[in-house]
């Protein structure tokens, strides 16, 4: 889909966000001026190699940056509310869990095993909304879960008496309890089993479609994985969005050589990806501490020209499908090969 958004499509628009870790001798900016929008219902996969930022990306977008990471400047928009964000704004409490809610990396095994599902779903609600019962935070979430089809009794459990897919379900939906806009999953999928991912996946879309949550910022180095869930894909490089594109134009017709070459580094599981030689990208990503100048990817990219060793790359294409390419920019509309 193409086309300008109303003001009324748009669930997240975050503009020109910068972060930075306060490190031993200076900062290590992880995100670099990255602005990214969701529309209503929709699931926008953010990929890229480790260490190239989507962590700390959705920390910002969750708030829950905390030291030695400090936003330094951006804004937000979620579902019409706006908040600008920098090192002196102290973002509302009432923004997280009910505008956002994160799904940490790791969420499910961070599970205390002495605490029975319903205490953990008891503290959750009770960090939010001090005021709230026991029994009615308790009935808040078997009435979640009967919705998502879910056996109420897990509540009743303990962490290791549930199967890792359901452990994962039910983080999730505990994270959803307050009907948060925007949830943010950090690697959801990456520690389960093929079904219990489809599970999960399914689940995630079941939530959107009885609008549980508004959208969701899903974030995996699993190409594979976006290819199934995301309505659109951006590829981070180095604390920078290199391409965003509508998933199935993203895998099939990337327009950054970064893109292309992440595809070329996994099986996709479309028949006539397969055929495509699984390699990895030669070299490893730069540190952020001293990213290249100019293109930070040019010194790994296939296709580098002279301009992207001393020129910022520009930003070619619309807010829905753009990559920030000299490359794209000489090539206009032009996918990259695959597997160069
Ligand atoms: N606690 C920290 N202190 C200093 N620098 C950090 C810290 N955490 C992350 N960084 C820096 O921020 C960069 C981005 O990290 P981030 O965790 O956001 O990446 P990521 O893409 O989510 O990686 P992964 O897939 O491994 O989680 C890293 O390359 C590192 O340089």
């Amino acid at each position: 889909m193409t086309g300008v958004m109303t003001s009324t499509d748009v669930l997240l628009r975050a503009e020109r966000l910068r972060a930075a870790y306060n490190v031993e001798g200076g900062q290590v900016v992880a995100v670099d001026d990255v602005s990214v929008e969701v529309r209503k219902g929709e699931v926008l996969g953010v990929a890229g190699e480790s260490g190239c930022g989507k962590s700390t990306l959705g920390a910002i977008l969750s708030l829950t940056v905390r030291p030695p990471l400090y936003v330094l400047s951006g804004s937000l928009e979620v579902d019409g509310k706006q908040l600008d964000l920098g090192p002196d704004q102290k973002p509302p409490r009432s923004w997280r869990g009910e505008v956002v809610s994160l799904l940490p990396q790791g969420a499910m095994n961070s599970l205390s095993p002495t605490v029975r599902i319903r205490d953990f779903v008891y503290d959750v609600i009770r960090a939010h909304q001090p005021g709230v019962r026991r029994d009615q935070a308790i009935e808040r979430a078997r009435q979640r879960l009967e919705q998502l089809d879910l056996p109420a009794r897990v509540l009743d459990y303990y962490p290791h008496q549930l199967s890792g897919g359901m452990k994962q379900r039910v983080v999730t939906v505990v994270s959803t309890l307050l009907d948060p806009r925007l949830l943010i999953a950090d690697e959801p999928t990456s520690a389960l089993d093929v079904s219990s991912q489809r599970i999960l996946i399914e689940m995630l879309r079941e939530m959107l479609k009885q609008d549980i949550i508004g959208g969701v910022i899903f974030i995996t180095h699993d190409l594979p994985v976006l290819n199934t869930i995301a309505d659109r894909i951006a590829v981070m490089y180095a604390g920078k969005i290199a391409e965003v594109s509508p998933a199935t134009e993203l895998i099939n017709r990337p327009r950054h050589p970064y893109s292309a070459s992440l595809l070329s580094s996994v099986l996709v599981p479309e028949p006539h990806m397969r055929q495509v030689r699984v390699r990895g990208i030669p070299g490893a990503p730069p540190s952020l501490a001293r990213p290249p100048a100019a293109c930070r990817f040019h010194p790994r990219c296939p296709l580098v020209m002279d301009i992207c060793r001393t020129e910022d790359p520009p930003r070619v294409g619309d807010e829905r499908r753009h990559s920030l390419c000299w490359w794209a920019e000489q090539h206009p509309g032009q996918t990259v090969e695959v597997g160069r």
